[in-house]
């Protein structure tokens, strides 16, 4: 897999017996960030658990080169009993740290998508929908990942809420160089994304489950 992080080739999947993604053909370069779009249905978040390996191909291959891997989904899922700060200590469950080590990074990592300190103690459901998405992308950076894949994680947000999140995003994989690969139905965050410099691939999902340009 030289030069790529993550490789899919002539992968089909099927949900059900129904053909949902056929022959996909997509490397996604280490340091880059790669879109692919597509109306819905056409398969998106499909693609997304089969890079994360939630699901495996019926056919072909997808292969990983990572150490850690970073996911944000489309609903920020967070857990309504613990606080934004706690939501993102949770993934560092399974490291051995010490409780102010975890504390420490998770208002780091909550600091550096632009949650402001005295929101890190709110509970999700004093959070707006936009600050969610936010300590959902601090959960899935927290960890430090090598690969973040993001299945539509601002679509549910407004415009200006959507662009801020996107250059927030832009500005984490500037100064880290985080390799990334986003799914979205909208095209103007494809454009959104590339206007802020980054070096970006796309592609384009049909609803026949073929992907074109990937
Ligand atoms: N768990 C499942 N069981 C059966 N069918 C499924 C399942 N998940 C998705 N599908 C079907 O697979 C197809 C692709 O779904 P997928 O969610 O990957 O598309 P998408 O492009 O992400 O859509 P959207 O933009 O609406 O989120 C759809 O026809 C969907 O109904």
């Amino acid at each position: 897999m030289t030069g790529a992080m993550l490789r899919f080739a002539g992968v089909d999947f099927a949900h059900e017996g129904q053909p949902v993604l056929r022959g996909l053909d997509l490397a996604v370069p280490e340091g880059g960030i790669t879109v692919i779009s597509g109306p819905s249905g056409s398969g998106k978040s499909t693609l997304i658990a089969l890079a994360a390996g939630l699901l495996t191909p019926d056919a072909g291959r997808v292969d990983r080169r990572c150490d850690s891997l970073g996911v944000v989904f489309q609903n920020p899922a967070l857990l309504p009993w613990k606080t934004a700060q706690e939501n993102v200590a949770f993934a560092l469950s399974g490291r051995v740290l010490v409780r102010r080590d975890r504390r420490d990074r998770a208002r780091a990592a909550l600091a550096a998508v632009g949650l402001a300190p005295g929101d890190a103690d709110k509970y999700p459901r004093q959070l707006s929908g936009g600050m969610c998405q936010r300590v959902a992308l601090a959960r899935a950076l927290v960890v430090e990942p090598d690969l973040l894949l993001c299945d539509e994680p601002f679509s549910a947000l407004d415009g200006d809420l959507r662009r801020a999140l996107w250059q927030v995003l832009g500005e984490i994989h500037r100064r880290r160089g985080l390799t990334t690969l986003l799914v979205t139905h909208d095209p103007e965050e494809v454009s959104a994304l590339a206007r802020g410099g980054l070096a970006i691939s796309c592609g384009r999902l049909d609803r026949d489950g073929r992907l074109r340009g990937g």
